[in-house]
This record gives structure tokens, C-alpha cells and sequence, in this order.
């Protein structure tokens, strides 16, 4: 079996709003919604990597925060690990730039209005459940 390779979703979060993004391709995942990122590349950090793919899918300037403990199966041989991040100071706005046709702000109450790819599902809910439990300022 071949080593497993990380692809990295951003958890890109303002205040207590969750970006989503819409797939364009490949045609078998177009339409459903995902966090942006992608794979990481031989030698690179992982953390290098979300601000990277950041950069060259909404065109923003972003910071990862922190891990979301857990691995998530994609289709072989990729895994999935998710890291929150947040836009920098003076960064432009998210625009769907590359990989996607649509972004969404999605509040607590409003994360599952979207159909998540199916693979982003158990991602998605332990990142809901740190949206509910964050505190309030
Ligand atoms: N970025 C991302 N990819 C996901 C998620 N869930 C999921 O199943 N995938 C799949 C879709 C793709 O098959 C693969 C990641 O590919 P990608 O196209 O986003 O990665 P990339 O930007 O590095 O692409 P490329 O350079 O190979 O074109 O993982 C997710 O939440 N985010």
C-alpha cells in the first residue's frame, strides 16, 4: 500500500462564520461544497501548504492556527487533515479564483445548509462543534 498523502482543508474562519467553497471540478465533485486547500507537496510543511493553496484558490492572504485533531479518508491514497486558519490584516476578500464557482460565510446555524462533499462531512462537524463552543466576545 502507498504511503498516504495529506491534502489540507482550511477551516478559514471570521469571527464565527466558516468559509465554504464550491466545487467547479472534476465533474464527479462539482457542486458540492468543500474547505479550500489542497495537497500538500514533497517537503512542504503543511502549514506552508494551506496558505499557499489559499493564496492561489481565493487570492487571500492567510495564517493557519491550528490542527483539527483527526484524519479523514479521501479516495486513496489521500487523507484529509484540516487546520483553522483566519485572513491576515489587509488581505483582499475570498473570491473563487481557481478549483471553485461559488464561496459562502456560513454561520454556526448555518453549516449544514450546504451539501459538503461526503468525504468533508466528519471534517466539517467537529469544526461546527468548535464554532458552537468558541466563546463569544
Ligand atoms: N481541497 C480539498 N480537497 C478535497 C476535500 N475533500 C475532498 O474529498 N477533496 C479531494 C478533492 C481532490 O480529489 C483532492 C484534493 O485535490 P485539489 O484539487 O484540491 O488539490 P490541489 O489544489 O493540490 O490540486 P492539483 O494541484 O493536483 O490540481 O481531495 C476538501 O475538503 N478540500
Amino acid at each position: 500500500m502507498s504511503e498516504p498523502i495529506v491534502v489540507v482543508g482550511a477551516a478559514l474562519l471570521d469571527g464565527d462564520k466558516l468559509l465554504a467553497a464550491r466545487r467547479s471540478a472534476p465533474a464527479e465533485l462539482a457542486g458540492r461544497w468543500e474547505l479550500p486547500g489542497g495537497k500538500v507537496e514533497p517537503g512542504e510543511r503543511p502549514d506552508a501548504a494551506l496558505v499557499r493553496e489559499l493564496r492561489e484558490e481565493l487570492g487571500v492572504t492567510a495564517e493557519a492556527v491550528e490542527r483539527v485533531p483527526g484524519e479523514w479518508p479521501l479516495r486513496e491514497p489521500y487523507v484529509l487533515h484540516v487546520w483553522t486558519a483566519r485572513l491576515c490584516p489587509g488581505s483582499a476578500p475570498a473570491r473563487p479564483l481557481q478549483d471553485h464557482d461559488a464561496l459562502r460565510w456560513l454561520s454556526g446555524g448555518e453549516v449544514w445548509a450546504v451539501p459538503w462533499l461526503d468525504a468533508d462531512v466528519p471534517a466539517v462537524r467537529e469544526v461546527a462543534q468548535r464554532l458552537r463552543s468558541s466563546p463569544r466576545p
